[in-house]
């Protein structure tokens, strides 16, 4: 028990003098209670000894206020420690998840990931949220509160004061038991609970498909069993807890009779007063109110335990940029020096070589899953290479720090995610303090500016979550408007494989033309027509550049890119003018 509550402090982080603030509130407010005792003891006392003065219901009345007054004033300020501290601290965890995040190589980010952490940011860190601090609170008050009461007994008769003691103690070894029992169940039940974020996730991102397809029975299963899942594991847990929850009971029912034995047979035997023995028998029975509330709240903490535990795993997760430093590379030249990169097993690049003057235009083809996309990624640091470098401007890529890498590199990737706010703010999204003049002109240069201000809230208009209002081809003018007003360097383009109509297609080659006008450009190209205009093309197959040249050069060769040519030209009946 100890260890977790030692975790939900260390989690508290920044919070914790809040944390702390709020117990001594919850314990001066059982200081408080424990008054009423005293002005019980005056009531009680005057009713044995036939005290007929009425100053002692005042002076017990004056004590009756003051503890009701106290404990209000106490538990109103406790409370409101206690809720802050819960939003506060989990608001501080998120935030920390967002930033790391953004440091972790995207080779993390998969399905299961993707599941996980959506059910760590929401429910895993909404359980700690609510009950982290209350719980720990309750315990530690409810703890303190009964010792408290034990030492008062103690200072009143110490035989009774040892009854006590020992019962208490009889307690939180049940209790000590109950909560190592449910460690492991409270483990798998996180577990369960992620399965299950997972599920609803991949059943509402899926749904299209699902419909199209007319699968909709079938595509429940899976969520259905991990709902099921979610439900068996949650009733494990609790039915672990029920024997120690009856464990407890029975020491607090045994132990309340054998103080009110043990009172009875010190007054018979002449050895304890009426008045203390009624004191301390209802004494007794408040010892074992608080610990009980206290027992209650500490079966939440191994549950509490495991979310914590779930939420601090993000921070295993190594990051990439823990060396790096801001760097302002000399030029946008980029060089790849003997590259190796594979995913897992996968041998992505091997050897690979090339150099990328600053200033020139670059395209990458090749078939399908060669790698062109992996290639631009790893320049951009979303993974890093096993072995050989990259270079931005003569500095390995891994020198700088991420932020100060990317202040050099704009990324239009052939799948837009446009985030559900305004589309303002969608293309200010790499540059916050961008005025809005500047984003009209960024728009007005990606030919987008005119299909904006037709909307009736023009640049304000909200778009849905990944752009889904917008078209394919206006959602791509509006990510290559983001890209012009960053302005960096160096740009990696995925040219758009999906037809786009004529004369979306004229206006989004006009907008590409904007963005990579006097840059450095790598593109995925997809099109004849900007492959051919290219300073260089790169052929990757099979791990390796297989060609490199001019258009004019390779198509003079044998190989990939003359099959490349003659397929294009096959596929919209293009002919090649000369
Ligand atoms: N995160 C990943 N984990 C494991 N394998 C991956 C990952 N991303 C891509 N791959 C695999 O690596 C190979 C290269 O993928 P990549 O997307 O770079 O190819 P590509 O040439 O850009 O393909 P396309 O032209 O179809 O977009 C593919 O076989 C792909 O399945």
């Amino acid at each position: 028990m100890y260890g977790t509550l030692k975790k939900i402090f260390a989690f508290a982080g920044s919070k914790e003098g809040l944390l702390k603030k709020s117990l001594l509130f919850a314990f001066l407010s059982g200081l408080f209670a424990a008054l009423q005792f005293a002005a019980l003891f005056i009531v009680v006392e005057a009713l044995v000894s036939d005290n007929r003065d009425s100053r002692f219901i005042w002076i017990s009345l004056g004590i009756m206020a003051v503890s009701l007054v106290g404990r209000i004033i106490t538990t109103y300020f406790s409370t409101m420690e206690q809720t802050e501290t819960g939003y506060c601290m989990v608001a501080e965890k998120r935030i920390h998840i967002g930033d790391r995040l953004r440091y972790i190589p995207m080779g993390y980010f998969n399905k299961n990931s993707i599941g996980n952490i959506t059910a760590i940011v929401t429910t895993t860190l909404g359980d700690v949220e609510n009950s982290a601090a209350r719980v720990l609170v309750s315990v530690l008050g409810g703890f303190f509160n009964s010792v408290a009461l034990v030492i008062v007994l103690v200072v009143f008769d110490w035989r009774i004061g040892l009854i006590a003691a020992v019962g208490v103690l009889l307690y939180l070894a049940a209790a000590e038991l109950a909560l190592r029992k449910s460690e492991r169940l409270s483990g798998v039940r996180q577990h369960t609970q992620e399965s299950l974020v997972e599920s609803v996730l991949e059943y509402i991102q899926g749904m299209g498909i699902v419909k199209a397809f007319g699968m909709e029975k079938d595509s429940t299963q899976s969520i259905d069993s991990a709902i099921k899942a979610s439900c068996r594991d949650n009733l494990k847990l609790t039915k672990a807890s029920v024997p120690y929850d009856a464990l407890k009971q029975v020491v607090v029912r045994v132990f309340s009779v054998l103080l009110l034995l043990a009172s009875i047979y010190f007054w018979l035997n002449g050895s304890l007063s009426l008045a203390y023995g009624v004191i301390l028998v209802i004494a007794s029975f408040m010892v074992f109110n608080d610990l009980e509330n206290a027992g209650n709240m500490a079966s939440l903490l191994q549950m509490l335990a495991a979310s914590m535990d779930t939420a601090n795993s993000i921070d295993d997760t190594p990051v990439m940029d823990e060396k790096g430093a801001d760097v302002v590379p000399a030029s946008s030249e980029i060089i790849f020096d003997n590259v190796d990169f594979s995913y897992a097993d996968r041998k992505i690049l091997d050897h690979v070589s090339f150099t990328i003057p600053a200033g020139t235009t670059t395209a990458i083809v090749g078939p399908s899953g060669s790698g062109k996309t992996t290639m631009c990624n790893l320049i951009a640091r979303f993974w890093d290479v096993d072995a050989g470098r990259i270079t931005v401007g003569g500095k390995d890529v891994r020198d700088f720090k991420l932020d100060s890498l990317m202040k050099n590199i704009g990324m239009v990737f052939q799948n837009v995610y446009l985030f559900a706010d305004s589309i303002e703010n969608n293309i200010k999204f790499g540059c916050p303090d961008a005025t809005h003049e500047q984003v009209v002109e960024a728009a007005k240069k990606a030919c987008c500016h005119e299909f904006i201000s037709a909307l009736t809230d023009g640049y304000d208009t909200v778009i849905g979550e990944g752009g889904g209002t917008l078209s394919g081809g206006e959602k791509q003018r509006i990510s290559i408007a983001r890209a012009i007003l960053k302005d960096a360097p160096i740009i990696i383009l995925d040219e758009a494989t999906s037809s786009v109509d004529p004369e979306n297609e004229e206006e989004l080659q006009r907008a590409i033309a904007e963005l990579t006008h006097d840059k450095t450009i790598i593109m995925i190209a997809h099109r004849l027509k900007t492959v051919r205009g290219a300073d260089q093309i790169l052929v990757l197959d099979d791990s390796h550049i297989v060609q490199r040249g001019t258009h004019a050069e390779l198509i003079q060769q044998k190989g990939l890119y003359a099959d490349f040519v003659s397929e294009r030209q096959e596929a919209i009946g293009w002919k090649l003018a000369q």
